[in-house]
């Protein structure tokens, strides 16, 4: 029997990301709930937050964070290319962490069901659009690497030469003595 569910691209659905028209994806299904977002007892804006805009995630060796960058896209990531971050942009979100993290009651749930208009395509996944993580980043940042460690193990070579300075003054005494 054919399926009289209509199917959108998670790229679709992240074209409707205003407080006018907002769609949001949850467990592959697809929601409008711009008629919903000025009563949501949460406030619209982390509605709006989990719609599919573009969303940057910023990560490098000490810290996570993901946030949102609508349309500084492109300086930004060559500007964090360049100070050694690995950044990830897509466009094209799920909601459905945010929906779940919030503890939303068997009443939420319910609601949310009256908005869908329809489900994800099987093979639509978030698509990393901008990717950086390579080696040639790494190799970019290997005079930072050493400058950051020679700032943690700076007691090494300040420990090899007081040894040394100790051991070769004992030296010395021993051969006065004689
Ligand atoms: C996906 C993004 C969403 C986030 C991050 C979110 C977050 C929240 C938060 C933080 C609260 C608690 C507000 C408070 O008690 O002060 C809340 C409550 C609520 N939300 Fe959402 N929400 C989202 C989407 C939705 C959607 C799509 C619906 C329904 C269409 C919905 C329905 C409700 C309802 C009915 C409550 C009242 C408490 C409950 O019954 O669970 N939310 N939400």
């Amino acid at each position: 029997m054919p399926t009289l569910t209509k199917l959108y691209t998670l790229e679709e659905a992240s074209q409707h990301n205003t407080s006018e028209d907002c769609w949001i994806t949850i467990d592959g299904k697809v929601y409008d709930v711009s008629s919903y977002l000025d009563e949501h007892p949460g406030g619209d804006d982390v509605i709006l937050g989990a719609t599919g805009n573009f969303s940057i995630s910023i990560h490098n060796t000490i810290k996570s964070l993901p946030t949102q960058f609508p349309d500084t896209a492109n300086r930004l990531s060559m500007e964090l290319y360049l100070s050694g971050f690995t950044l990830f942009l897509s466009k094209g979100k799920d909601a459905t962490d945010e929906f779940e993290d919030a503890g939303h009651s068997k009443t939420a749930r319910e609601l949310l069901e009256t908005f869908c208009i329809g489900e994800l395509e099987e093979t639509t996944t978030p698509i990393p659009e901008l990717e950086i993580v390579s080696k040639k980043q790494q190799l970019n940042n290997l005079p930072q690497k050493f400058f950051n460690l020679s700032k943690q193990y700076w007691f090494a070579p300040i420990t090899v030469v007081g040894l040394s300075v100790g051991l070769g003054y004992l030296y010395l005494r021993k051969k006065q003595a004689i």
